[in-house]
């Protein structure tokens, strides 16, 4: 991306759906499920994001510009073995990148070594957090986004936006009280357009996604359930 086109990215909302490891996205299902986001994210001019397991991201980057790596590891460029690393995913396509999952947690000096790594090489940084205290701490790292994940609601079906909608807004305070350009996006439990409009609607810039929307019955319907709450905002 060059600069302009950094910058517009960063002013719209982002919808990020995270495939994990879900039996419904191997092999050739993953493909089909970015192919899916991607006629969406068309049809409403929304950034819908999509990350596929480490072993897809080349594959699904091929035929979709909007692909994050679930994790990344810190190490080197070179004689580093099995690792996942920002330089060399890059040049598959991959435009940026979760850290610190809550279900792949990293030290915190790896987290601070991978948004600068990721802010060079001109990709976007997606911290996640599980508290406010988090995302006050690495808001002052100037990630792109910070997401607030509570991991009690994840994959529960039980939208963060209406079981805890005082952490999304105390998350807000945090991270414009870091005074930078990190916006804030909320996930767990979110399986409904009027989840996400709650999420909106409480000062978040977007959402990130796993079972509702990988497990839907219909991919398509679904997305576009969650899309509509971004465009009737
Ligand atoms: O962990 C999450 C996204 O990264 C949230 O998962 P669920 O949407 O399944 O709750």
């Amino acid at each position: 991306m060059i600069y302009g086109q950094v910058q517009d990215f960063l002013n719209s909302n982002l919808f990020i759906i995270n495939f994990k490891n879900y039996d419904e996205i191997s092999g050739t299902k993953s493909a089909r499920l970015a192919k899916s986001a991607a006629k969406i994210a068309k049809k409403h001019k929304l950034k819908i994001v999509v990350c596929p397991p480490q072993h897809l991201l080349a594959e699904v980057a091929r035929s979709s510009s909007d692909v994050y790596a679930q994790h990344l590891d810190n190490s080197k460029v070179g004689s580093t073995t099995g690792y996942v690393i920002p330089e060399i995913v890059k040049k598959s396509r991959v435009a940026g990148a979760l850290i610190n999952h809550s279900e792949h947690r990293i030290p915190s000096n790896e987290i601070e070594d991978l948004v600068k790594r990721l802010r060079e090489l001109q990709m976007i940084s997606v911290v996640c957090v599980q508290d406010v205290s988090e995302a006050w701490v690495y808001a002052q790292l100037n990630p792109d986004y910070i997401a607030i994940e509570p991991p009690e609601l994840i994959g529960s079906g039980k939208a963060v936006s209406k079981e805890k909608p005082e952490i999304i807004t105390e998350s807000v305070k945090a991270v414009k009280k870091a005074n930078n350009s990190t916006q804030l996006l909320c996930g767990a439990g979110i399986v409904s357009g009027t989840d996400v409009s709650k999420a909106l609607e409480l000062g978040a810039k977007g959402i990130l996604v796993a079972s509702g929307i990988v497990k839907a019955k219909n991919w398509e319907r679904a997305i576009e359930e969650f899309a509509l709450a971004f465009v009737r905002k």
